[in-house]
């Protein structure tokens, strides 16, 4: 069997239930250009399934995006507005396994929300409206647009120096889409960044004193990653951890 990939499912409601779901295009992705076998782990309520069973059942993880926004109590902001679209269940789940498995080296992808909850879970902030503040562009799709507009390339990241980021793609500055609302707003501590925005927004971050892969980018490569040079480098390297990692562990 190829290696393991977890990705922690976002929690839905329909009618009177409660489901787990990732999204097919993170997936299709691992699989393609990452080449392991993504599995998905329910966001449980009670007895949650923790790093130590997660570092047991696979050899990797992918924090994805999602349409919800991190509880603003995760990072000492004051209570959203009603109507807010919160997972709690995903942060609880998320924000709980994500130190531990950095701190033991498991090689770790974050996308977009899972960007956010890298910092969040290591002390960093957020600003909740990015769009809000003076001077940053709108970083939200257009929903109206069609699938592909809304995951089209919109601006720049520029790539900072030396850092894991520029060292896959090899590149200064690249095109990517953008898909959020939130942003960084205080990195957290042991966070390095790997990509601004022109507008300042942070785009990419590393914990480089993480003894394992990690790269954490505020852009979703998932899409099509296949048809895009720099998405398909960053899953290969991934991959290319994930498969060293799980050599390392059956060895
Ligand atoms: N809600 C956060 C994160 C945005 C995000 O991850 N969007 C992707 C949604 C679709 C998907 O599941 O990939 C924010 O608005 O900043």
């Amino acid at each position: 069997m190829k290696p393991v990939v977890a990705i922690i499912c976002d929690t839905t409601h329909s009618g009177p239930h409660m489901y787990h779901q990732v999204g097919d295009k993170y997936i299709v992705a691992l699989r393609r250009c990452a080449d392991v076998t993504p599995i998905l782990i329910p966001a449980l309520s009670t007895d949650p399934i923790g790093a130590d069973d997660i570092m047991k059942i696979a050899d990797g993880i992918l924090y994805t995006g999602g349409y919800s926004n991190i509880q603003r109590s995760r990072y000492g902001d004051a209570e959203a507005p009603s109507g807010e679209h919160e997972d709690p269940l995903r942060d609880a789940n998320t924000l709980s396994t994500l130190p531990d498995l950095l701190q033991s080296g498991f090689p770790m992808l974050g996308i977009c929300r899972g960007l956010q909850e890298m910092n969040v879970a290591l002390g960093g902030t957020l600003y909740p409206r990015v769009h809000e503040i003076d001077g940053r562009f709108d970083h939200r799709e257009d929903k109206n647009a069609p699938v592909d507009v809304q995951y089209g390339p919109a601006h720049s990241v520029s790539v900072v120096k030396d850092g894991i980021l520029g060292a896959i793609v090899g590149e200064e500055d690249f095109m990517v889409n953008t898909v959020h609302g939130q942003a960084i707003k205080d990195l957290a501590p042991g966070l390095q960044v790997e990509a601004f925005a022109d507008d300042t927004t942070i785009e990419a971050v590393s914990c480089p004193e993480a003894p394992g892969f990690n790269l954490a980018v505020q852009w979703h490569p998932e899409w099509r990653a296949w048809e895009n040079e720099q998405s398909s480098k960053i899953f290969r390297a991934f991959g290319d951890a994930v498969h060293a990692h799980n050599k390392a562990k059956s060895a």
